[in-house]
């Protein structure tokens, strides 16, 4: 692997500007001995039985379960290969803010703060900073955990290539003073080497984001609204991208604002034909965040939205489905919302019956601001509201699902300027307990947005890089050809408030739930059972 020099926290190393490092295959941190499981130099290959079980039933109203299995083949290919990622929004608080914190890490950077000094790290990314659970040690019985990102061969966030496009013109030092996140002495050591990061101009169609984003629209292609040429630009800027770093994939995400819901029209986005034929014909009602989408999948450019808007129209589906192209969204799950989909679940499951659900934030920063506009808030009120159903459909015994029983539940945002980037959020949970009693609670969070989305994002790229390497086939199936995963990626759900999922499939919320299915997918891959936490070997005995 070729490492950037690492600095001593000082400042970063004089011109500088050191080739991204190639990360190449690298020693596993742990090995897995199966007969399942094998290593070549290519490849990880594991052989995996998925067991379920299958619910039915009787016309008496009978419930009969009936253990299921499927032997599934995955094989994983070991050499991540030069990675770039592209944002769209690349100048706005999180863009700047990601962009920063990867240099930070890569140059291994110190900053002074009032409350001493600050080294850089990847705290709330789940792929650098979590670990799990691998197994038990057989000498002293205790719990061996390892850092999630050694369960298969990842892209390392230091070596991501960065770039993307912006409607703002602001080279990334000067967007980041404007975004005012980071502290001043750590943006002094970073000023030289961003303020050479300039945005690709972006598409703007002022009809989607709130008006008051118009002043920084001075980064622009011409044209207001859809056409092919903005496809195919878009398209070449990431051909060029790659050319020009060497590049042997791409992952592209919308950090952009929150734009209005499109409107589902048939004969316009329902299917490729008419979505590609309305890009073509500038139909109004094609969003700048599905033109990216489209360029994207034609490009087969993993593009996920950071976002709460209905990007991925049926017809943008479609086409990823047609080209085995990746999509992942919406939204990323980062503070409130996140906060509220482990605090439900846990009530829920406990069997506390959840009455009411307030949920108030104020912010001052310029999301907050776009979202001040009523049909860009009503993109976000949707994703923020919706991250409860799961478990309440989960529970018949709280909620008569035959009246629709469900919690009240309320979003509030709004936009204080003076509060910038720390988010407030206010949130009061009521619920019922036993024999009529009440429990309420009151929450107040103050979630620093972009340095919690931040790290959001780099989780999105690593986990869809990874994916992009991993195919699969049912043992024992004819063709036995290897297939690659369901273009829309589910499996990214932990870190989005709405989860897209493969159109008929259900939406898991539950953060527990989401973070499960990630971790348990890629131990799968090397042949390892979900981690169950029955330790029978601790009761058993
Ligand atoms: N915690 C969080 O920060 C968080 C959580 C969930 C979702 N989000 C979403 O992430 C997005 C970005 O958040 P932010 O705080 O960085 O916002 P921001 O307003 O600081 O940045 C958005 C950037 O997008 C640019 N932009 C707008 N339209 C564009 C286009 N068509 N093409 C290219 N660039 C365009 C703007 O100029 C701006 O620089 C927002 O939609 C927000 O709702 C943020
Ligand atoms: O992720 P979360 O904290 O629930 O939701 C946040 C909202 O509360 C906030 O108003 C918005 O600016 C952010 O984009 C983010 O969506």
């Amino acid at each position: 692997m070729i490492m950037a020099p690492h600095a001593t926290g000082d400042e970063v190393p004089h011109g500088s500007s050191p080739q991204i490092g190639i990360t190449a295959a690298k020693p596993e941190t742990f090995t897995v001995n199966s007969p399942n499981v094998v290593y070549n130099d290519e490849h990880v290959l594991s052989k995996y039985t998925y067991r379920t079980t299958q619910v039915h039933t009787t016309g008496d109203g009978k419930i009969v379960a009936t253990p299921a299995e499927v032997a599934y083949e995955f094989k994983t290919q070991r050499n991540v290969g030069k990675v770039g990622m592209m944002l769209v929004g690349w100048g706005g608080n999180n863009g700047t803010t990601v962009t920063a914190g990867i240099l930070a890490n890569r140059y291994n950077l110190t900053w002074e703060t009032r409350e001493g000094v600050r080294a850089a790290n990847y705290y709330g990314s789940v792929v650098m900073a979590s670990t799990v659970k691998l197994g038990t040690d057989v000498n002293t019985g205790r719990e061996v955990n390892v850092p999630l990102h050694s369960l298969l061969p990842m892209a390392h966030p230091n070596d991501l290539v960065i770039g993307g496009w912006d409607i703002s013109g602001l080279d990334l030092a000067a967007a980041t003073e404007r975004a005012k996140v980071l502290e001043p002495s750590l943006k002094s050591k970073l000023r030289k080497e961003m303020s050479t990061m300039k945005p690709l101009p972006s598409i703007y169609y002022p009809d989607f984001i709130a008006a008051n984003q118009e002043d920084r629209a001075d980064n622009i292609l011409p044209g207001s609204k859809a056409c092919m040429e903005h496809v195919e630009k878009i398209r070449q800027d990431i051909r060029d991208f790659k050319a020009q770093h060497g590049l042997d994939k791409v992952i592209c995400q919308w950090t952009a604002n929150t734009e209005r819901y499109a409107d589902i029209i048939p004969g316009v986005n329902d299917t490729v034909a008419n979505l590609l034929a309305s890009i073509g014909a500038g139909h109004p009602e094609v969003s700048p965040s599905t033109v990216f989408a489209v360029a994207c999948v034609l490009e087969n450019t993993p593009f996920i939205n950071g976002s709460p808007q209905n990007t991925f129209v049926p017809g943008c589906i479609e086409l990823a489905r047609q080209h085995s192209a990746f999509l992942g969204g919406d939204d990323f799950k980062s503070g409130q919302t996140k906060m509220k989909s482990a605090l439900v679940d846990f009530l829920i499951n406990a069997g506390i019956k959840l009455t009411s659900i307030a949920s108030y934030n104020h912010l001052g920063n310029n999301d907050g601001k776009n979202l001040s506009s009523h049909k860009q808030f009503r993109s976000k009120e949707i994703s923020k509201s919706n991250v409860v159903d799961d478990m309440v459909a989960a529970n018949g015994i709280l909620y008569d699902h035959g009246k629709n029983e469900k919690p009240d539940h309320t979003v509030v945002i709004k936009y204080l300027p003076a509060v910038g980037d720390h988010k407030r959020a206010l949130d009061e949970y009521h619920a019922e307990i036993f024999m009529g009693g009440h429990q309420t609670i009151s929450m107040y969070n103050v979630c620093e947005d972009s340095l919690l989305a931040s790290p959001l994002i780099i989780d999105l790229v690593v986990i869809a890089e990874l994916v992009t390497r991993i195919q699969w086939r049912k043992v024992g199936e004819d063709d036995g050809k290897w297939k690659g995963f369901h273009s829309v990626l589910s499996i990214l759900s932990y870190m989005l408030k709405a989860p897209l999922t493969p159109p008929g499939t259900p939406v898991v919320n539950a953060l527990a739930k989401q973070r499960s299915a990630m971790v348990n997918i890629l131990r799968a891959c090397v042949g390892l059972e979900p981690e169950s936490d029955m330790t029978l070997e601790h009761k058993l005995f």
